[in-house]
């Protein structure tokens, strides 16, 4: 099936057809979220869901080598994730806008410069809107509380309220960040295939306390959502 990797778009393709043929690539950072993600799936063969590792450089790797040697129309990377206070509450889901790799740039004594300031490139993937709206309306028709907004890409976990706020300020609106997204995107818009990213949220972005992680509230979240994705990634 062909799909434009900008807009996402399916036009002119028919609703049987596509309900046939489309191959979904589901990446994780680890096992747990694998998972919960096949949970939620219960083994619907048009989905493939791996373990890619933790961090954006085994993200591309792993997702690279899935892509190299299956067939699929659209690259999904999903986890747990840290939400941004008043954008994503812990146990609620992100399902990004755009994919930004936050902390991909250069520091200077004046601020921050993105890759893009530096005329490297690109830090940020557009995710299609007509996808990031269908997966967003499903997830709330289900009755899963879910925002969307950028999902930053970060190398380090926030630990801070200061890096917190300087994130926020950086990439106004941020709803989450997690550390495998832009990865997961960049092998995805290298082969020419379109990318979303959904993140449920077992934690505030901000000071570090990894014991208050909600990471069995997070994982059911993720499993919910997959079961969604049978219904919508069609
Ligand atoms: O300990 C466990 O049982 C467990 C189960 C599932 C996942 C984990 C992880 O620690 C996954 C690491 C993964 O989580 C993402 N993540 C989660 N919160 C944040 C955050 O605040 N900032 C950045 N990344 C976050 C990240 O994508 C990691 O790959 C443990």
């Amino acid at each position: 099936m062909k799909m434009d990797p900008q807009t996402g778009s399916l036009e002119g393709i028919g609703h049987e057809r596509r309900k046939a043929d489309m191959r979904v690539l589901v990446m994780t950072a680890v096992p747990a979220e694998r998972d919960a993600v096949l949970r939620g799936l219960r083994g619907d063969r048009r989905f493939d869901v791996l373990a890619g590792g933790v961090g954006a450089a085994a993200a591309a790797a792993s997702t690279a080598r899935a892509l190299a040697v299956g067939q699929y129309d659209l690259v999904v990377s999903a986890g747990i994730g840290g939400g941004f206070t008043g954008r994503a509450e812990v146990g609620s889901l992100v399902v990004a806008n755009e994919i930004i790799a936050a902390d991909l740039g250069a520091e200077t004594p004046d601020g921050f410069l993105s890759v893009d300031e530096l005329g490297f490139g690109s830090a940020r993937i557009q995710v299609p809107a007509e996808w990031a709206a269908r997966v967003t309306e499903a997830l709330r028709e289900a009755g899963l509380p879910v925002s969307t907004g950028p999902v930053l890409t970060v190398t380090t976990v926030t630990g801070t309220a200061e890096t917190a706020r300087t994130l926020g300020v950086r990439v106004p609106g941020a709803a989450a960040e997690a550390m495998e997204g832009y990865g997961v995107a960049v092998a995805a818009r290298q082969c020419g295939l379109p990318v979303l990213e959904v993140r449920a949220i077992s934690n505030p972005v901000g000071p570090r306390d990894r014991a208050s992680w909600r990471i069995a509230e997070a994982l059911n979240a993720l499993e919910a959502a997959s079961s969604v994705f049978l219904e919508v990634l069609r």
